[in-house]
């Protein structure tokens, strides 16, 4: 089954997150695309889906709470309506500007359906003037800015008109040096050339892609089991792995227990929950300059 492609929108509050979804919702419409938008807003009543009206772009709201924490799982329920009732070729995800990105993404890949999806990147958009006075924010707002460039695979640096040149430098400079990796660019209301955008591919792919020296960020990937495995031969694969493998989750079967072990894993603590019916023996992995090409290899040898 062909997999749906996901963007992930990022950026704080005001940087230009909805209109960048709406250039690329008006390239989606020229390409024929059968495109989903989701959009995750604090405040209970939605400001920004009138920013999303084609015909041809089903739209799901998340409201009332932040996809990374508090809405979880309605977040899991309406991805997976979406992928059963509309089956989309691509999905955009606006987040609330205050949502961390590897958060987002262990949010939107579910072990139910992860399978079904196709990361393609984290789009981080900047007000360029919010960064140049980024410092009066509180400490945890400046960390999430930081978090929200470090993690991005394309950056948009907006409002480009209100810097002088001297300024323009700077702030191209400082945010390649957060994260030297990802294409950068400094615009007006996020004009971006949107081909080198949909090049983009950040999960298991760009690894058989590109060459081992590449850096290649955050990533995931996602393992399908087979066969139920021992379990003491899975602790011990757990603890080889490098500690930015941030996040695993997913359903493992064991060679003693009938149905699978719903598990969870996260700064290197393990937890499992056990199941009482047959569940997709999927687990997904988010890390950071991972090859998942071992973990494959390594994960394909437990079910020897
Ligand atoms: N002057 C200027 N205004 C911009 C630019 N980019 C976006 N804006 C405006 O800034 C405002 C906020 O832009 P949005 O695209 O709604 O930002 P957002 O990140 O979706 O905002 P939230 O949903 O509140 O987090 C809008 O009025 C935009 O038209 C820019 O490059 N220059």
């Amino acid at each position: 089954m062909k997999k749906a492609e996901v963007y992930i929108l990022s950026g704080f509050l005001g940087s230009g997150k909805t209109t960048l979804l709406k250039r690329l919702l008006e390239d989606e419409q020229k390409s024929g695309r059968k495109t989903a938008v989701m959009m995750n807003e604090l405040g209970k009543v939605s400001i920004d889906s009138d920013a999303v009206s084609g015909e041809d772009v089903s739209l799901k709201e998340l409201l009332g709470g932040c996809i990374c924490c508090s809405i979880q799982d309605k977040l899991e329920a309406q991805l997976q309506g979406l992928l059963l009732d509309e089956k989309p070729d691509v999905i955009y995800i606006e987040t609330t500007g205050a949502a961390h990105p590897v958060e987002v993404i262990d949010a939107i890949l579910s072990p139910l359906f992860a399978d079904k999806l196709l990361i393609k990147g984290i789009l981080t958009t900047v007000d360029g003037t919010r960064w140049m006075d980024r410092k009066l924010l509180s400490p945890q707002l400046q960390q999430l800015i930081l978090e929200q460039v470090r993690h991005a695979d394309f950056i948009v640096i907006n409002n480009m008109n209100e810097l002088e040149a001297n300024e323009q430098a700077k702030i191209t400079f400082e945010i390649q040096s957060i994260n030297p990796y990802a294409r950068c660019l400094l615009t007006n209301y996020s004009q971006v050339p949107l081909d080198q955008l949909r090049r983009l591919t950040v999960s298991f792919e760009k690894v058989e892609q590109k060459s081992q020296q590449i850096k290649l960020n955050l990533s995931t990937f996602v393992y399908q089991f087979k066969t139920a495995i021992s379990h003491t031969e899975f602790e011990n694969f757990l603890k080889s792995l490098p500690d930015s493998i941030y996040r695993i989750k997913g359903y493992i079967k064991f060679d003693y227990s009938d149905f699978p072990f719903l598990f969870q894993y996260s700064y290197g603590m393990p937890i499992y929950l056990k199941e009482d019916m047959n569940m997709p023996l999927n687990l997904v992995f988010i890390g950071e300059d991972i090859s998942w090409r071992e973990i494959e290899t390594q994960l394909g040898n437990l079910e020897l």
